[in-house]
């Protein structure tokens, strides 16, 4: 992929990670999030998905990646991401599904640059992913018991310590996946309330006053790691 330009240096640019295991209602989140608080939703599987549409080389292989639920290399999804984060004009951005390793975690830090406010766990046990992917319906090729294991086992083998790496910085945000939509909504709400009311008192303080970036967009750390998954 050719160069895809940068943010201007100095703008403040808000992201938030949203991590859970396939099927915990990610999608789900980010899209009632985006009406209420006014982010820019980028999914790194659709991203992926529309560039595996393409009949060239690299769409062959992601979507051969995709179907046994392998990760695509690193440089390539951080470079889609930074592509329509520039194309959207925004400045808050929800990435959905990303990082699933450590080396999506570094690429991101040395191409994308921005410190994420905090990562959304939306944390689930495996036979409610399970139950919920089967009955999804939306024709994915991945979609299907041997592909849904394998993507499991890539959640806990590679995607858990980027979890953990966050929860030890205190930027994790854990919430209870397995309630109702409505119900994990509530909790995520309040995050988010939380880093708006955060950002709008630094916003105001003064110049000197005003707190460090990371604890400004910093609302308060998740429960300890009470996790289903993460035990
Ligand atoms: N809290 C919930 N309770 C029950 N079903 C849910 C809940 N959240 C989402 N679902 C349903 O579960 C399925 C998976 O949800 P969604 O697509 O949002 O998950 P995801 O984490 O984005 O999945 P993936 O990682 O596979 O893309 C969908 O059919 C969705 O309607
Ligand atoms: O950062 C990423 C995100 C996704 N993938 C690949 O896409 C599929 C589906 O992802 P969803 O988030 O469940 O839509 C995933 O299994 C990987 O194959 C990726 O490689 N890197």
């Amino acid at each position: 992929m050719d160069e895809v330009g940068s943010f201007p240096p100095g703008k403040k640019i808000a992201v938030v990670f949203v991590i859970g295991g396939p099927g915990s209602g990610k999608g789900t989140q980010c899209s009632m999030i985006v009406k209420q608080f006014g982010f820019t939703h980028l999914s790194a599987g659709d991203l992926l998905r529309e560039e595996a549409k393409s009949d060239t080389e690299q769409g062959t292989m992601i979507k051969n990646l995709m179907r046994e639920g392998k990760l695509v290399p690193s440089e390539l999804i951080v470079k889609l991401l930074l592509k329509a984060m520039l194309q959207s004009g925004n400045d808050k951005f929800l990435v959905d599904g990303f990082p699933r390793n450590e080396e999506n975690r570094q690429a991101y830090e040395s191409i994308i640059k921005i410190e994420p406010d905090f990562v959304l766990f939306i944390d689930c046990p495996k036979e409610e992913l399970e139950r919920r992917i089967l009955n999804r319906n939306q024709g994915r090729d991945d979609d299907n018991i041997d592909t849904i294991r394998r993507r499991f086992e890539v959640f806990q083998e590679s995607t858990l310590p980027v979890v953990q790496y966050y929860e030890k910085r205190r930027k994790l945000r854990r919430v209870d996946g397995a309630k109702s939509a409505d119900a994990v909504f509530k909790d995520v709400k309040a995050i988010f309330t939380q880093l708006n009311t955060q950002n709008e008192a630094s916003a105001t303080a003064s110049p000197h006053s005003r707190p460090t970036t990371a604890a400004a967009g910093n609302p308060s750390p998740s429960s300890p790691a009470s996790s289903c998954v993460l035990l």
